[in-house]
């Protein structure tokens, strides 16, 4: 779907969808307990929908209620998934797939797991790497992933232990380990070999587990431990608006829109939070350094404050974010040029100079926040946007078009 936006500022309340990065967790913490827990207020959404289906795969019960109420039918505290086999289809969820990977050796047989657009591209060589060191069965062809974890066989492929691993490629494979660790017998640390960036997920991760009852604690800035021989008990939780799709209203209102921004906990998990403090840093003219290791998927709707403001803004340590929906490092700053703007990508970082922006057409790259990012920097332009692809919004956000409609904005299919 093409869209062409004629620029007007917006105006009116708008509430933000439930935190995807909570919902999964939720999700997952929920299958993995041994009764029936519920979950208010879990937006919908393509990824979403992967985890749903993915854990229903592995048997986990999801039960709609009319109210929009969630029951999940745990697996049994983890400890038997019932399929000797399961394919997974992740969808292009990267939270999906590798939450997923190390509970798919509770199975007791294989595991596949397969994706769509550029998922089965995205990093996976911590898990690789790490399997390979422990003997657990890893194979990647042809776009699908088999895990093992050898528990029809009598054994536990995962066993309690030191996990190491890299802390700059994705959180994401920290928290997969930290679902299955706190199931195994004894106790484990999962070690960060180099800073931990992305730190405050593995914070939400905690707090899911949390609510059904799993510990674990820090030793030190780089190392969990957790205590093995823990279970899942089931919950009731209710997931809160989401603060990464705030940023792009946040953002709105840096360009001049009335949006009010309703429902969001000041005192949430979330590290993308971090945009109420770094609108007020980007509001004051002059030049400035966002470090976004602690808040990758804020990068876009910041870098369309950016270029609307006085000064030039260098957003340093970003390296990870060309392995997300799209090279974002590449794309943000296609999408700044394509208006007008004046950006520049270095290896692990954006520069994005102030100025004003003047129309034209960005390709999405079938990357949901590039789309949302052009429709917030088209409310600036002084001519019309084109905005290619922007379906993919499906991937997070699926009613984003309505709500920027519902606010004044002016769009139409081409
Ligand atoms: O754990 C999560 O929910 C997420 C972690 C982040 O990924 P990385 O840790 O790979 O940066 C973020 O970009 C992603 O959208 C969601
Ligand atoms: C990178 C994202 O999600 P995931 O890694 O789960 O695909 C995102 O939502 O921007």
């Amino acid at each position: 779907m093409d869209l062409q936006i004629t620029p007007k500022k917006l105006s009116g309340a708008v509430t933000p969808p439930s935190s995807k990065s909570q919902a999964h967790r939720l999700l997952i913490a929920a299958a993995l307990s041994g009764g029936i827990s519920v979950i208010h207020g879990l937006a919908d959404s393509q990824d979403i929908r992967a985890t749903r289906r993915c854990l229903s795969a592995m048997c986990a019960g999801m039960e709609d209620l009319p109210d929009g109420t969630l029951r999940v039918h745990g697996l049994g505290n983890g400890i038997v998934i019932a399929p000797p086999y399961a394919l997974l289809d992740c969808g292009e969820s990267g939270s999906t797939l590798r939450f997923l990977i190390p509970v798919g050796l509770l199975i007791q047989g294989e595991a596949s797991f397969t994706g769509r657009g550029r998922l089965m591209e995205r990093p996976l060589k911590p898990y690789e790497d790490l399997f390979r060191e422990k003997g657990i069965a890893w194979k990647l062809a042809d776009n699908v992933l088999t895990v093992n974890g050898g528990r029809g066989y009598g054994t536990l492929a995962l066993d309690p232990g030191t996990y190491r691993l890299p802390g700059n490629v994705s959180s994401q494979f920290f928290t997969g380990l930290l679902f299955v660790m706190p199931l195994l017998e004894g106790d484990s640390t999962l070690v960060s070999t180099t800073p931990l960036e992305s730190r405050d997920y593995l914070e939400m991760t905690r707090q899911a587990q949390a609510a059904a009852g799993v510990t674990s604690r820090w030793l030190d800035e780089n190392t969990l431990f957790v205590p093995g021989g823990q279970t899942y008990q089931s919950f009731e939780a209710t997931a809160e608006a989401d603060w990464s799709q705030a940023g792009f209203w946040y953002a709105a209102d840096f360009l001049d829109s009335r949006v009010d921004i309703r429902g969001l906990n000041p005192d949430s998990a979330q590290g993308d939070k971090a945009v109420s403090e770094l609108y007020w840093r980007l509001a004051r003219p002059g030049d400035t350094e966002i470090d976004v290791s602690g808040c990758p998927d804020l990068l876009p709707p910041l870098a369309v404050m950016a270029a609307a403001r006085s000064g030039t803004t260098r957003f340093v340590n970003a390296a990870r974010l060309r392995m997300k929906e799209s090279d974002r490092l590449s794309t943000t700053a296609a999408l700044l040029t394509a208006l007008g703007g004046r950006a520049e990508e270095g290896p692990d970082f954006l520069t994005v100079h102030g100025g004003t922006l003047t129309g034209g057409m960005v390709d999405c790259a079938n990357d949901h926040r590039i789309a949302m990012a052009a429709a917030i920097a088209a409310t600036a332009c002084t001519g019309p946007v084109t905005v290619l692809g922007a379906q993919c919004v499906q991937k997070s956000y699926p009613d984003f078009w309505e709500v920027y409609k519902n606010l004044g904005g002016d769009i139409h299919v081409l």
